[in-house]
């Protein structure tokens, strides 16, 4: 059992203290992120943009989910790892149990999966199999191609109401935690004082339980010229990285970070 468990996360919400979560894929970086105070670590499938240098995160297997998920989980000091479920990994209920299983033996305290109301049978199923999950809404990056880039989701009051009703049915359905990415700032407000688990944001405001972003942007590190308007760089006036890393957890915390600019 990490330090940091479903039970720690709730009380946070309880409180009103902001939930630290960042992406790692490799031992050092969670080595680093645990030790800092980072609460949740997120092995993203954003590491198929980040690491393997595609252009979207499609291409990712859940090999690769496994194999960074375990060198995550060697370097953790505590901190509760979260997995994603990557592309077609829950187009049936099958599948989804055979990936989470993997994710589960591989280290993961928890596995994340985009999409919306209409996984709550998977949702449930994993729930009752002792499989914590956390239902990621809003911008759906396994879902680009559809969507047609990556864009915010829910600026129309029909798409809020789906989203806020997703959100109720998902808890309903068992999720443990909810993330909510690239959705209006009020919108996600309001998600996250209705329903009772705790919501993680991304592009989605201050008012959310939690803050989540992907490590390599926050460092600077960038392929592309443009970075998301959710991006800040924590390296400026930092002397490492552990700093800057420790510069993100004290914003979120102080509620800091985001600011208006980089929300929606
Ligand atoms: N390095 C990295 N960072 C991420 O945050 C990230 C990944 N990779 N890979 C998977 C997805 C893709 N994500 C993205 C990528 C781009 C935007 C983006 O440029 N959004 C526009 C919104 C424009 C609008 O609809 O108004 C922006 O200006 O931020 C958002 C999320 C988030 N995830
Ligand atoms: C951007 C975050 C939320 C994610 O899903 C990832 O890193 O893959
Ligand atoms: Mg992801």
């Amino acid at each position: 059992m990490p330090e940091v468990t479903l039970t720690t996360l709730n009380k946070l919400k309880q409180t009103g203290e902001k939930i630290v979560c960042l992406t790692a894929y490799d031992a050092t970086f969670a080595h680093l992120e645990s030790r800092a105070g980072v609460e949740v670590i997120l092995v993203g499938d954003s590491l198929g943009m980040v690491l393997q240098g595609n252009s979207s995160t499609v291409p990712v297997t859940i090999e690769d989910m496994v194999y960074h998920t375990r060198c995550v989980s060697r370097g953790n000091q505590g901190a509760l790892i979260m997995a994603d479920l990557p592309f077609m990994s829950c187009a049936t209920v099958e599948r989804a149990l055979q990936a989470s299983t993997a994710l589960m033996q591989a280290g993961a305290h928890m596995v994340k999966l985009e999409g919306a109301g209409w996984l709550a049978e998977t949702v449930g199923v994993l729930a009752r199999n002792g499989i914590p999950v956390c239902a990621h809404l809003g911008l759906t990056p396994q879902a680009v191609n559809v969507l047609g880039g990556y864009k915010v989701q829910g600026r129309e009051e029909a798409q809020a109401q789906a989203l806020l009703d997703d959100a109720l049915l998902l808890q309903q359905a068992g999720a443990a935690m909810l993330l909510l990415e690239c959705v209006p700032a009020p919108l996600a407000g309001r998600i996250s004082s209705e329903v009772r688990i705790p919501v993680i944001g991304i592009g989605a405001g201050n008012a959310t339980d939690g803050q989540v972003l992907v490590v390599h942007d926050m460092l600077g590190l960038s392929i592309s010229e443009r970075m998301p308007r959710f991006v800040k760089n924590f390296m400026q006036g930092q002397p490492n990285i552990a700093s800057a890393i420790a510069a993100y957890v004290n914003a979120v915390k102080q509620i800091e970070f985001p600011a208006a600019e980089h929300e929606f």
